[in-house]
């Protein structure tokens, strides 16, 4: 065994290098026990936890140590090259970067828990460091500390290991050249959590020795290259002491998520290939001509995994000298330039020359093996778009990736960059809404809570924007075809070495290959682009509310042989059939997929859209794909509550079609309203220039009612409170709290305007008490004045807005309510502030209603005099 694991540096908490069962070998962090999740194993697992870096949600392996060949102090000097080739590669221009992106981040994660443990440990001359002098548990305390405000590992806490602190924290930048630094053993470096269970070396190495680690499986392939790659891959094969198993869902899961994984070390097993001293190997036994890889020649292992291995992953094969690559990652997701990014199949002459890269990372031109067999990224998983971005700008890159603090936030409306276009995209989230009434006596105003199944987090609580999106306006959808209550919990996974990863943090879990159709089509990503030259089989499992978008991958891909020269138009958008077994419900049903569809089909993509997946009636519903806004409006219509100010300062487009629709009726009952009123003519109605008339808008307990009242005295007018138009149902619904719909308020409005109509004719001032929240609304009562072109604001109803604070208007209103002699509830408040809205350009008389009603009276007097003199 190697010294440094005998030495004890290869403890809990030691940055190591593990080598996988492909022969690669990635940067890992040994576990204890106890900071696994507690969730219980479907098989078990023996040996030392070590959980590989790069991702938060990284699978976990198990080694022996004690036996090993295949774990490695970090700093062994055995892999020096590599560690100065990823922080060499910091400065490398994107393109060059991604391409082993993967690796190199894990290794940059690696650097960074390593630095951050030089708090806490004395550097040795030999490289290596010893802990200072401290018991584990003074250790502990100072690692918490130094860690307080680390970014949490949520997925721990999820399983009920202690974290250390909830305060985010910038990761430290990695800094270059950072050699010789050795480990520690017991520190969580990372802060992630607090090893409750903090064992000596020996105590862990001696739990590995009682158990036989005999039945796991390995994950991932990782094509790396280091001196260390060359060692026999073969013997360590031979080895069950060594063989490891995936609990990836552990860490990176939910509690609760095991039966979705059970399988996942098989289906990561199979979808990897060995690599020999940098040599590549066919990935594929489908379409490789009876090729057979090398690895799958293998020990039992392999064999028990040749009727799992994919079909359609011909990642490379060998034919006649030459390597055909099929650049099968998710290039729309991963590029850092979309419009330079070549997503052709390329096939490239294998002879044995491969440059350095291609040696060292055994992964030739081909990335896919570095970004997406490496560390977690396996073929069960897809990364999150890297182009999810706050804004609708084009965004390139991890920049531009929408963080909240440490946090991804998934729900950043996306756009991303294909070919020269801006394409958004949707994720596919489950919302829950709550409807409740806060406990706070002073703040009784209605929330809505919606939590996010992709990560069970409330949406309340995070500063999460949610754009609106107009139908059909996402060109990719974002979805992870996995049930739905495997939550990707990595979505709000905080980012540990965010200055180093340059790759997708998260990855998207595939279905369980017992619920899908073929178990081939469950190692793949759930979406990849790919050539589709041929017809695709149908998904028996699932359905697709875009049929246009996500295509089946499986069969698809695996019938034809990778093509030349192709370029993106040849390409579909693909996804992993549908497995949910939980049928997510499409609100929209989706009127929207037709638009998706015909839109995909213009824009130049050449999304395969017919024919891919067809509804099954017998299988479930896998794709709900709805705009927010879509969920926003349906659920709020539900609990009758206008959206807050922020969904519709984010939904301004749905409001603007809105008010047209409100425009649109305002035209048609004022046609009628002309027709009814008959012998009403413009000329008729126009008032004597003395008289005015004027509403007094504001929310609810602003005053209007008390100031129309006076004004109208002091004009000499007629009052009119509007509050006494409305129908009993109105006035019953306020009374229970719940907000008005414009259903409610339009025949409400049509009244008002024609009573303004009306008594403009008499000569005679009119005053209205009016909340008039929104501009529609307000447009609704100009039209009373019969010359009135809608959205001219030039108008002879005049309105004045009662400015008002929040907090006053709830005093007054909790005032008024303690008579108990209005019908409105206080509860109502924050609606009405929601919706209060007013464009400068209509010329609203905003009054600061804290003034004295005289005052206030007096003001609006003025300005009428004001407004008299210039008309
Ligand atoms: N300028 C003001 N200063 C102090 N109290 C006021 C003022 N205006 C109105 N109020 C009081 O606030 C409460 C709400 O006024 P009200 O006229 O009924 O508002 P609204 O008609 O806008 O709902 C009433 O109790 C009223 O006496
Ligand atoms: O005096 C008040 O408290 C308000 O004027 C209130 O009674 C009014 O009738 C509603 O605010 C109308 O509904 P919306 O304001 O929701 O349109």
């Amino acid at each position: 065994m190697d010294d440094d694991t005998s030495s004890g540096l290869l403890g809990v908490g030691a940055i190591v290098w593990v080598r996988r069962r492909n022969g690669s070998w990635w940067p890992g962090k040994i576990l204890s026990p106890e900071q696994l999740p507690s969730a219980p194993l479907t098989s078990p697992r023996s040996g030392t936890p070590v959980k590989l870096l790069g991702r938060e949600d990284a699978s976990v392996d198990w080694y022996n140590l004690e036996k090993s060949k295949r774990v490695r102090p970090f700093r062994c000097g055995e892999f020096d090259d590599c560690i100065e080739r990823a922080v060499a590669s910091l400065g490398m221009p994107p393109k060059k970067r991604e391409k082993y992106a993967r690796r190199e981040d894990a290794i940059l994660h690696a650097l960074e828990l390593e630095k951050q443990m030089l708090g806490d440990v004395l550097p040795l001359d030999n490289g290596h460091v010893r802990r200072a002098e401290a018991t584990d548990e003074e250790l502990l305390l100072r690692s918490n500390s130094l860690h307080q405000g680390a970014p949490r590992m949520r997925d721990l806490q999820d399983f009920g290991l202690k974290i250390v602190s909830s305060k985010r924290r910038d990761s430290p930048s990695v800094k270059p050249k950072m050699r010789h630094v050795g480990h520690h053993s017991q520190h969580d470096e990372d802060g992630d959590f607090v090893d409750s269970g903090l064992t000596s070396r020996s105590k862990r190495t001696r739990s590995a020795d009682d158990t036989d680690a005999g039945t796991t499986e390995s994950d991932f392939s990782v094509s790396v290259s280091d001196s260390a790659e060359t060692e026999h891959h073969d013997d360590d094969d031979d080895d069950d002491d060594e063989e490891t198993t995936s609990v990836s869902d552990y860490l990176g899961g939910q509690k609760g998520r095991r039966d979705f994984e059970s399988t996942s070390s098989e289906d990561l097993d199979d979808s990897i290939l060995s690599e020999d001293s940098g040599r590549q190997f066919h990935r594929n036994t489908g379409v490789a001509n009876g090729s057979v890889s090398k690895w799958q020649l293998k020990g039992k292992r392999n064999i028990r995994n040749l009727p799992k291995r994919h079909v359609d992953d011909i990642e490379r094969l060998h034919a006649n000298g030459r390597r055909f690559t099929s650049r099968r990652r998710v290039p729309i997701w991963r590029s850092d330039d979309y419009r330079d990014y070549d997503f052709s199949y390329s096939i490239d002459s294998d002879n044995g020359d491969d440059d350095e890269e291609e040696e060292d990372y055994g992964a030739g031109d081909d990335s896919q093996d570095t970004e997406n067999d490496a560390c977690g990224v396996d073929d069960d998983y897809a990364p999150i778009p890297r182009a999810l971005s706050r804004d609708r700008n084009l965004h390139t890159g991890w920049d531009h990736v929408a963080w909240e603090g440490d946090y991804y936030n998934p729900m950043m409306s996306a756009q991303l960059r294909l070919g020269d276009k801006d394409r958004s995209m949707l994720v596919e989230v489950d919302l829950k809404v709550v409807a409740r009434y806060q406990i706070d006596p002073e703040k009784r105003l209605p929330i809505i809570s919606m939590t996010s199944k992709l990560n069970g987090n409330s949406i309340i609580g995070h500063t999460i924007q949610i754009e609106a999106i107009g139908d059909g306006s996402s060109d990719n959808l974002v979805s992870a075809s996995y049930k739905a209550n495997e939550a990707i919990d990595s979505y709000a996974l905080p980012s540990g070495w965010r200055t180093a990863r340059r790759t997708a943090n998260v990855r998207l879990r595939r279905p369980t290959p017992s619920s899908i159709d073929g178990d081939e089509d469950g190692r793949d990503f759930p979406f990849s682009l790919q050539h589709e030259t041929s017809p695709t089989r149908v998904s028996g499992g699932g359905v697709s509310g875009r049929k246009g978008l996500l295509v089946r991958k499986g069969a698809a891909s695996r019938n034809h042989l990778p093509q030349v020269g192709k370029s993106l138009s040849g390409k579909t958008l693909k996804k992993v059939g549908s497995s949910s077994s939980q049928k997510i419900r499409t609100l929209s049903s989706i009127a929207l997929e037709q638009k998706q569809v015909s839109r995909s089909l213009h824009d130049g993509l050449d999304y395969q859209t017919d024919g891919i997946i067809k509804p099954s009636s017998s299988g479930p519903t896998t794709v709900a794909c709805i705009p927010v806004k879509l969920v926003y409006s349906r659920l709020l219509e539900k609990i009758n509550r206008p959206p807050s100010k922020a969904v519709l300062n984010s939904l301004n487009r749905e409001w603007r079609c809105h008010r047209l629709e409100v425009i649109g009726a305002i035209n048609k009952t004022k046609m009628q309203a002309d027709r009814d009123e008959g012998e009403i003519t413009s000329q008729q109605c126009v008032p004597p220039s003395s008289s005015v008339l004027v509403v007094i808008m504001g929310v609810a307990g602003a005053g209007k009612s008390t100031i129309g009242r006076m004004l109208s005295e002091v004009v000499n007018g007629e009052f009119l409170d509007a509050d006494d138009f409305h129908p009993p149902s109105n006035k019953e619904k306020m009374h229970n709290g719940i907000p008005l719909s414009d259903e409610d308020r339009l025949p409400w409005l049509q009244l008002l305007r024609h009573a303004l109509l009306e008594r403009s004719t008499s000569g005679k001032s009119v005053i209205l008490a009016c909340s008039a929240l929104q501009e529609q609304y307000r447009e609704i009562l100009r039209s009373a004045d019969p010359n009135y072109q809608l959205g001219s604001f030039s108008c002879r109803v005049k309105f004045v807005l009662l400015d008002v604070s929040p907090d006053m208007v709830a005093a007054r209103l909790a005032a008024r309510a303690a008579q108990g002699n209005h019908f409105m509830s206080p509860l109502l408040l924050q609606s009405q502030l929601d919706l209060l809205r007013i464009c400068d350009a209509e010329g609203v008389f905003k009054v600061n209603a804290a003034l004295s009603p005289r005052a206030i009276v007096k003001e609006i007097e003025d300005w009428l005099g004001r407004i008299a003199s210039h008309d």
